[in-house]
């Protein structure tokens, strides 16, 4: 028999956007039904950010062990157990589900539906043998990998970040399409393994992030010894006896590449064609659900928010789900600000970046300063033996920080305090007059605030009035 349900909110998706919603709505008192088709947690812990950086961390103690000689430690170079290490990403991600559960979710007060949702009129979602007639609908079905229609594709065996994690023998050769953080993130923690890695990508590798910077990122990958093929159009795939065989074009002609594995990490698309978004009057196209600056979608009483949104980051996911809470449950205005939103891509060096890029502010603040930091002035960075990183700080009128990116190691971490001086609209002021810990990367704040500032030492007001006070003993 079919149930009849009556919550005020119903969210459909069990990922970072959803449980947001689902656990600030619980946390009012309000009742909310959350539906979701598949583990709980969605695409960041049990197949994203969770596994991708847990593989990236034992990378990374494979590669200090390599360069521990540098340092005067001998080593014998490292052995790489993959079903020791598959078994801790595994580990890692069930450590963090409990959070996540369904079990949680319920004691918070969330009735928790294990089932696929789908419209069936403007205000009506089937999942299972359940109607929800909700005051309002939050859509976070979030996205799956986007598969490039190239031929052959469909019948090689590949891998996507849905299989990758749970690998049981690490790749010989991995060959990746596809230039951008996951395609990146992933090539460069392989190759940190002693994988050989050939990344493919159609057009620039991190194109639309700051091309000084992610040349900084690609020059470090390149020389840990990533092959990377830029503007090279992959015109056909095959299998091979041992593996994996590509059919590439670039300006200097066709090419082969062969490989053992083959990574697709060619973007993503969102989930919702089953969703029955036309027999609730929601618009939308391929690429995402139409919604307006406040994740409202043609559908009043429907949000989308998180990937299914265009969102990309599971940061801007919780974001999202804010900004909807705020409506729903306070009736207050909210209107999304991308800009305050930061993002970092996980490779070796780091790539971050919060607010106004370079290129951006030549445009909508023209006569913003760009300071420019090497890490090769930051005392940290010495010591412990980073290899090339630069800041770059935009500062508009009066000392505002308008944007802030970073590539170097630890840039995910520095990015914070811009993300914060950004978002509250900070003066370069307020990192002179904080006191940052020696030695620290961090510094690297108050160092651009001194740069900003020290043209005022050399002001011939200043020292004419400094002469005058020194009368005075
Ligand atoms: C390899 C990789 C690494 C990443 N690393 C990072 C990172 O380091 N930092 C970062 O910020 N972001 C990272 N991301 C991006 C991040 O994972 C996503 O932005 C985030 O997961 C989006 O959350 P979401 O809630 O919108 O969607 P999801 O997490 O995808 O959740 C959507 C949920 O909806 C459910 N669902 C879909 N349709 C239905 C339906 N009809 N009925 C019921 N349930 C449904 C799905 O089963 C899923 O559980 C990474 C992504 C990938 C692929
Ligand atoms: N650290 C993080 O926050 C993090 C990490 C990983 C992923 N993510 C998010 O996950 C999402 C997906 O990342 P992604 O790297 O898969 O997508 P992306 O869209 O950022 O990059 C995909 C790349 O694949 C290339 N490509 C597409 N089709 C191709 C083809 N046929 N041949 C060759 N190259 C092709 C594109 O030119 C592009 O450079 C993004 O939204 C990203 O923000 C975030």
């Amino acid at each position: 028999m079919v149930k009849q349900l009556t919550p005020d909110i119903c969210v459909i998706g069990g990922g970072a956007a959803g449980l947001t919603v689902a656990a600030g709505a619980a946390a009012f008192g309000v009742p909310v039904v959350l539906v979701e088709k598949g583990p709980m947690g969605g695409d960041c812990l049990n197949h994203g950010c969770v596994p991708s950086k847990a593989l990236i961390a034992a990378s990374r103690h494979a590669h200090s062990i390599r360069v521990a000689a540098e340092f005067g430690i001998a080593a014998a170079g490292p052995v790489i157990d993959q079903e020791r290490l598959t078994a801790r990403i595994q580990s890692v991600i069930v450590g963090i589900a409990p959070h996540d559960s369904v079990e949680r979710f319920t004691s918070l007060g969330v009735e928790v539906i294990k089932d696929e949702a789908c419209f069936v009129d403007n205000r009506t979602i089937a999942a299972g043998d359940r109607l929800i007639r909700a005051r309002r609908f939050v859509i976070a079905t979030g996205s799956s990998p986007a598969i490039p229609p190239i031929p052959g594709l469909a019948e090689t065996p590949f891998l996507t970040n849905e299989t990758l994690f749970s690998l049981k023998r690490l790749p010989r050769h991995l060959v990746v399409i596809g230039g951008g953080p996951v395609g990146l993130e992933m090539a460069g923690a392989h190759r940190r393994l002693g994988v050989e890695v050939t990344v493919v990508d159609k057009t620039e590798a991190l194109s639309g992030q700051d091309p000084e910077l992610a040349a900084i990122v690609l020059d470090g990958l390149r020389a840990e010894g990533v092959h990377l093929h830029e503007r090279t159009a992959i015109h056909a795939v095959e299998r091979t006896e041992r593996g994996i065989r590509l059919r590439c074009e670039n300006g200097n002609g066709p090419f082969g590449i062969e490989g053992s594995d083959l990574l697709v990490a060619a973007g993503r698309a969102p989930v919702h064609a089953s969703l029955g978004l036309d027999a609730a009057g929601i618009r939308h196209d391929p690429k995402r659900i139409e919604v307006g600056p406040n994740l409202r979608t043609s559908n009043r009483r429907v949000y989308a928010i998180g990937d299914a949104a265009g969102g990309l980051f599971t940061h801007q996911a919780s974001y999202h789900a804010r900004l909807v809470l705020q409506q729903i449950l306070f009736r207050l205005p909210a209107r999304e600000k991308p800009f305050i939103v930061p993002r970092v891509i996980f490779t070796e060096p780091e790539l971050a970046h919060v607010g106004l890029t370079e290129e951006r502010a030549r445009e909508a603040a023209p006569g913003a300063t760009i300071l420019r930091l090497d890490y090769s002035a930051n005392d940290r960075s010495r010591t412990d033996g980073l290899g090339r990183g630069l800041i770059k700080v935009v500062v508009g009128r009066r000392g505002r920080v308008l944007g802030a990116a970073i590539a170097g190691s630890g840039a995910g971490e520095m990015i914070n305090l811009w993300a914060f001086a950004v978002a509250n609209r900070l003066t370069l002021k307020h990192f002179q007059t904080y006191v940052a810990p020696y030695p620290t990367l961090s510094e690297i704040g108050k160092q651009a605030a001194i740069s900003y500032y020290s043209p005022m030492a050399r002001n011939r007001l200043l020292r004419t009035v400094l002469r005058f006070l020194r009368h005075f003993g």
